[in-house]
């Protein structure tokens, strides 16, 4: 690492070496709006390097044995935990949020992605069957792909690139991963961690840089042959494009604009804090976050009044404030994204309760042009509003009445998104029921956030293609193949 004029400076970690690039993207720390990293704005030729790096390591990497690799990915973790205090700090300064959520959910979840796939990579079976009257008996075999693409979105970056990391390299292959530009650095710090933690040359490559240049230098490689990727539904269909002349493999975790349904059974005391929670962690900035909330009309004014209360409690601050529970959006560009959406409502007529325009948000004068924005909820909004059906990705949610079930889930189902949802009821039947007809690929019932690594993760319509989880990430980044002995 080199730095100028106090610039944290990055660099690109090809074939196990840190390489310097010839050109610079100013990364900036959210909660100042003041630069103080320099990404590496890589290209065709850093990918190319990469390529050949990861192809060289690839022979010996996938006939290490799945125990020799879980070894590794053991040691991983277990570097990356004895420096969660470090990753914490770097990943709150470069994506905003606050230092309490990267030190309890980001970096644990970071290490935790490494232990599961190291322990989930041993307990893989494969299929048989037997044609005795044939003499014949047929049987299954995996093995890794290849160079794996990765691509990762700046909400929580060393969580979801981990995510992608840990099962690509415990399957046997080997990688190149492109973090967002706008967060890169705890992706940097990781590959520190790597030679000590035994990962050869070449099996872990990151090659930091914009989307269009060195993401599509990626994407359109031939010798990549699968790109998993998350991240929003646009970028999706240029890289199903890109990507379609070389039939590569694809994982797409995109977008989402997800329901709450709230029924007059619901347990209030426990639905309203953890329905703010969903609608505003991470400064909603969580493809899992809440932003449309269905109350039953019974329940419907005290929610909302609750509800308000609440939110008023859910503290904007500086993002090392541990009384802070949301700290600083993205970026200036996605602020004003966010800010739109707000305005675009109360042009249609619908009530904004809390939050901007309406509640003043006080910061030190360090923080003044920071990327602040409050907590806001919006009622008196009609389904067919932007703000109900397009993915706004920020601490905004909307909060409209229902009568009845049918209603509700034919309304919640009413956009191109399909998810994660939560549903609030006391009537057991009720929520079994309302979860399988919501088209969400995962509904979670009087709870929130509640994560199964072992089942499959993702959303179906435009929310994304494939799973990620123990099995599905493992059959995505291998090959199968079915081989039938006569006897
Ligand atoms: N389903 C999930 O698990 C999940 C998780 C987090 C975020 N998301 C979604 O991601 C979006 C927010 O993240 P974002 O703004 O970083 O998304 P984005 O699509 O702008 O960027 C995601 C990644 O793709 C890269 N990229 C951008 N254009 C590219 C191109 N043309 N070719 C190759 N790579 C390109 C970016 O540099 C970044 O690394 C939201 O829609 C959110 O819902 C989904
Ligand atoms: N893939 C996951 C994504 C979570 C939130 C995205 O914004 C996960 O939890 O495994």
């Amino acid at each position: 690492m080199a730095a100028t004029k106090e610039l944290l400076m990055l660099e690109n970690f090809i074939g196990g070496k840190f390489l310097p690039c010839n050109s610079y993207i100013d990364s900036y720390d959210p909660s100042t709006g003041e630069v103080y990293c320099k990404v590496p704005n890589s290209g065709k030729e850093e990918i190319e390097a990469a390529v050949e790096a990861a192809r060289e390591a690839f022979p010996a990497w996938s006939s290490q044995s799945p125990q020799g690799r879980s070894q590794v990915l053991n040691r991983i973790a277990d570097l990356l935990e004895q420096s969660l205090e470090e990753f914490a700090q770097a990943e709150s300064k470069d994506q905003g949020k606050t230092l309490t959520l990267a030190r309890t959910m980001d970096i644990p979840r970071s290490v935790q992605n490494f232990r599961f796939f190291a322990s989930s990579i041993l307990h893989h079976t494969a299929e048989c069957t037997q044609m005795d009257h044939l003499g014949c008996m047929h049987y299954t075999v995996r093995s890794p792909v290849g160079v794996a693409g990765l691509i990762s979105p700046w909400n929580l970056p060393l969580y979801l690139l981990t995510w992608k990391i840990a099962p690509a390299i415990a399957s046997g292959n080997t990688v190149i991963a492109k973090p967002s530009e706008l967060t890169s650095v705890t992706a940097w710090m990781m590959c520190k961690l790597l030679d000590r933690a035994g990962v050869p040359p070449g099996v872990v490559n990151i090659v930091f840089g914009t989307g269009p240049r060195v993401g599509e230098a990626l994407v359109s490689h031939p010798e990549v042959p699968l790109i998993s990727f998350t991240g929003s539904q646009p970028t999706a269909e240029r890289i199903t494009m890109l990507s379609a002349p070389h039939c590569k493999k694809l994982s797409l975790e995109l977008g989402g604009k997800n329901p709450a349904i709230v029924f007059e059974d619901a347990v209030l005391e426990e639905c309203i804090p953890a329905t703010v929670r969903s609608s505003f962690a991470n400064q909603g900035e969580i493809c899992l976050c809440t932003s449309r909330i269905f109350v039953q009309n019974s329940i419907y004014h005290e929610f909302v009044k609750r509800f308000v209360e609440a939110t008023r409690k859910w503290k904007v601050g500086i993002p090392s404030d541990p009384s802070a529970s949301m700290g600083a959006l993205i970026s200036k560009t996605h602020l004003e994204k966010v800010r739109s959406y707000v305005k675009k409502a109360r042009a249609e007529g619908a009530q904004v309760l809390c939050g901007e325009g309406v509640d003043q948000l006080s910061l030190p004068p360090r923080n003044q042009a920071g990327y602040f924005m409050l907590p806001t909820v919006i009622t008196d909004i009609k389904d067919d509003s932007c703000c109900m059906k397009e993915e706004i990705f920020g601490p905004v949610t909307c909060v409209v009445p229902f009568d009845n079930e049918e209603e509700v889930i034919q309304r919640a189902n009413s956009v191109k998104y399909g998810l994660a949802a939560t549903v609030w009821s006391s009537n057991v039947g009720r929520v079994h029921r309302v979860a399988k007809k919501l088209q969400s690929g995962l509904v979670w019932t009087n709870c929130w956030l509640i994560r199964e690594l072992n089942l499959p993760f993702g959303g179906m319509k435009s929310s994304g293609i494939g799973r990620e989880g123990a099995k599905d990430s493992y059959d995505f980044f291998t090959e199968i193949k079915t081989i039938t002995v006569k006897h």
